[in-house]
């Protein structure tokens, strides 16, 4: 069954929303300085209600390692890296906590992927590549792309995914996970029914091909 990620929870709305249709992870982004940013209080206000089978993804942009040890790490299941962190980086994480660390790729070639693949990091996220912003952005991958490289770790495509290309995209890339987050947002805010719609149209998809 593919993986589902919604990413850029920030209020209470939202994690009801996620705890009725049930993805398998859900995204808070806790890096400072991007408009889904939810500060601290927030994230452990958020975290306390969410379902415990829905598992917790942090998501950090460049962080300072001690940050996300210190005030995060406990509460997250997933620390996803979506800045240049590095094998160094990565390394040190590793060695102080249990979370599995997937390391997102903004890709514009096809060997982004393949650098990041040798990363000492648990799964990769694939994203588009948007020059002056990091992420949850709404533009597509190239998946063209796919076919010219090959990935020995798991990996959640993203960018730009939404109700009428989800399904094409995972039958041409085959990813292990899916992640979602302006397309399941209306003005600014995740809307229920969008969620809804894609977690079916998922869902459905995955049974019709088992
Ligand atoms: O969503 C953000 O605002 C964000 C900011 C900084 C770094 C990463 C961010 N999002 C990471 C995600 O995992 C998004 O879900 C991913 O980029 C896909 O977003 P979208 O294209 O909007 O579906």
């Amino acid at each position: 069954m593919t993986k589902i990620k919604i990413c850029g929870m920030r209020r209470v709305n939202d994690i009801l929303y996620v705890n009725t249709y049930h993805p398998d992870y859900a995204g808070f982004i806790l890096s400072e300085g991007f408009k889904r940013t939810v500060d601290i209080d927030t994230f452990y206000d958020l975290e306390l209600l969410l379902n415990k089978e829905i598992k917790r993804v942090g998501v950090f942009v460049n962080e300072p390692i001690e940050n996300i040890l210190k005030s995060f790490a406990h509460k997250l299941d997933v620390i996803q890296l979506h800045g240049e962190e590095n094998a160094e980086y990565i390394d040190k994480l590793r060695k102080n906590c249990d979370c599995e660390i997937w390391k997102a790729v903004r890709v514009k070639y096809a060997d982004d992927i393949a650098k990041a693949d040798a990363l000492p990091v648990h799964k990769l996220l694939i994203d588009s590549f948007s020059a002056g912003s990091y992420g949850g952005t709404g533009k597509r991958v190239d998946l063209d792309i796919f076919s010219q490289v090959n990935i020995s770790k798991p990996f959640f495509l993203a960018g730009g995914l939404n109700e009428e290309n989800i399904c094409y995209a995972m039958e041409k890339v085959q990813p292990y996970g899916v992640d979602f987050s302006s397309s399941v947002e209306t003005n600014g805010f995740k809307d229920e029914n969008k969620i809804k719609r894609i977690v079916e149209t998922i869902r459905n998809n995955t049974e019709r091909r088992i």
